[in-house]
């Protein structure tokens, strides 16, 4: 048989039918469900008199909606005080308990956001297609799944029939060789990616990461760079199997059992490009280059390095651009030139299915450990993915960490990644954030968002602004107090 990409191999799987006019049927084994795009797709099934195909195949979780101040979050979805959000959350719970579906509700210690909660508890595997109602499932790519997000149409198609209608994408690969430096993060791969390529430079691929700087990194890392796979305007994000997924789902809850154990890793230690597959596109990049990211502009494309400045729009390459740096820019209320570290900064956000698991907590931590928050900022908070990443920080006494240092420790949810729930920006604020998207008004009206890694934002939470992380010296290890 010819060589195959990841990709392939993973299509062809789950090929139910092609037909002449280019699309397909594919079988979906995994539908992840949450309160934003599931209430239209559960009505059309019951207007149409129809039941879930196949009910196991469903997970659900509020995530979107759910405060994250333990005080609102005590009384449960009664205590979500905006109305449309508390009928979003109630709407899921009756249309998950009508229909049957399994759902981590909101006050479940296994509740979080979609994106965390499918990889932790297993129920994202290697050689799934994994969809979910939401732009960043490709983040399920990274244990070798076909995951892509789909509209509330196809929530209800998958529903009904565990089948959706695809095109084949092309094939991209980048590859990350070398070694990434200290203080350089997953976070800051995807975005330097995102810079090179732009944000449609991934349309109608799906991109496989590959190379050796992507091979040493674990599968939280892995995940934050397929979840931003969609900012480079690619919908499907992938990653090789290798011991690193293997050694992540032993013993998951919905992974297979200790009977299923050796004869489910065979099949997936299959889950890799074959050494001589072709991919359409190719892209390199040295992780030698990389050096910590921040996002200046409304648009994940516009990033720099943190020690870099400002771009002018007078040094663009053609009016298009130079327009949108100026835009962008305004809007932004920075001007060209200005030092990346001199941008003073209100707010600090640790969170979103970016960067909440327990690795991206653990290097926050460790860059705020001993230290203080800028007395300048209005609030820095920490927001862990799930109540089980909760959990784990709190075993290993991280909460402490960042309570002490004085950011806020909070419930799982999106939180203030987008302005669903009660964590907003205020007009003009500018918030370092480890999410995914700094588009206009993402955190709130007239907010400013620059994204970076968990490391970076607790650097910049100390000093008020940004600061290169590898300068914050020495970067503390576990048993380092630095003062
Ligand atoms: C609300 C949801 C549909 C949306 C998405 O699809 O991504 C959200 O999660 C986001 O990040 O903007
Ligand atoms: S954390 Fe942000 S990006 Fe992720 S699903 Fe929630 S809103 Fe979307």
């Amino acid at each position: 048989m010819a060589s195959q990409t990841l990709y392939d191999k993973l299509w062809d799987q789950h090929l139910v039918k092609q037909r002449e006019d280019g699309t397909a049927l594919i079988y979906i084994d995994r539908h992840l469900l949450h309160e934003v795009t599931s209430p239209q797709a559960f009505e059309g099934l019951r207007l149409a008199g129809r039941k879930p195909w196949r009910l196991d195949a469903n997970l659900a979780t509020p995530d979107h909606n759910v405060p994250t101040s333990l005080k609102e979050r005590a009384a449960g979805i009664a205590g979500i005080e905006d109305e449309t959000s508390r009928i979003q959350v109630q709407t899921l719970d009756d249309n998950c308990n009508s229909f049957n579906i399994e759902q981590f509700t909101i006050n479940d210690a296994r509740q979080g956001i979609v994106h965390v909660v499918g990889p932790e508890q297993g129920a994202t595997l290697p050689g799934m297609t994994v969809v979910c109602g939401d732009s960043h499932t490709a983040t399920h790519g990274a244990f070798a799944a076909l995951a892509h997000g789909i509209g509330t149409s196809e929530v209800e198609h998958v529903l009904a029939t565990q089948c959706l209608i695809q095109r084949k994408m092309k094939n991209m690969l980048v590859r990350v060789d070398g070694r990434l430096g200290t203080g350089v993060t997953a976070k800051d791969v995807v975005l330097a990616i995102i810079g090179e390529i732009g944000t449609a430079g991934g349309t109608g691929y799906a991109i496989e990461f590959g190379g050796s700087a992507i091979q040493d990194i674990s599968m939280e890392g892995r995940m934050t760079i397929c979840n931003m796979a969609i900012e480079a305007g690619a919908r499907v994000g992938l990653v090789g199997v290798d011991d690193i997924t293997i050694d992540y789902l032993y013993e998951r809850p919905y992974a297979p059992n200790a009977q299923q154990w050796e004869a489910a890793v065979a099949d997936w230690r299959n889950l890799v490009s074959d050494a001589d597959a072709e991919f359409d596109k190719v892209v390199v990049l040295k992780a030698e280059d990389i050096a910590p990211q921040v996002t200046w502009g409304t648009s994940p494309e516009q990033v720099t390095s943190v020690n870099g400045v400002v771009p002018d729009p007078a040094a663009a390459s053609d009016d298009t651009e130079a327009r949108g740096i100026t835009r962008a820019l305004e809007y932004m209320g920075l001007s060209a030139q200005q030092k990346i570290t001199d941008i003073k900064l209100d707010r600090v956000f640790i969170g979103s299915c970016t960067n909440s698991r327990i690795e991206d907590l653990r290097e926050a931590a460790r860059v705020a450990e001993g230290r203080t928050v800028a007395k300048s900022l209005k609030q820095a908070m920490v927001v862990p993915g799930s109540g089980l990443v909760k959990a784990q920080a709190e075993a290993e006494g991280l909460h402490e960490i960042f309570l002490a240092a004085g950011f806020e420790w909070r419930e799982p949810g999106c939180s203030m990644c987008l302005a669903m729930n009660a964590d907003k920006l205020g007009a003009g604020e500018h918030c370092a954030s480890t999410s995914n998207r700094n588009f206009e008004g993402r955190q709130g009206f007239g907010g400013r968002t620059h994204l970076v890694s968990p490391a970076m934002a607790a650097a910049a939470a100390i000093a008020g602004h940004f600061v290169d992380v590898r300068d914050f010296a020495p970067i503390p290890t576990n048993n380092t107090q630095v003062a």
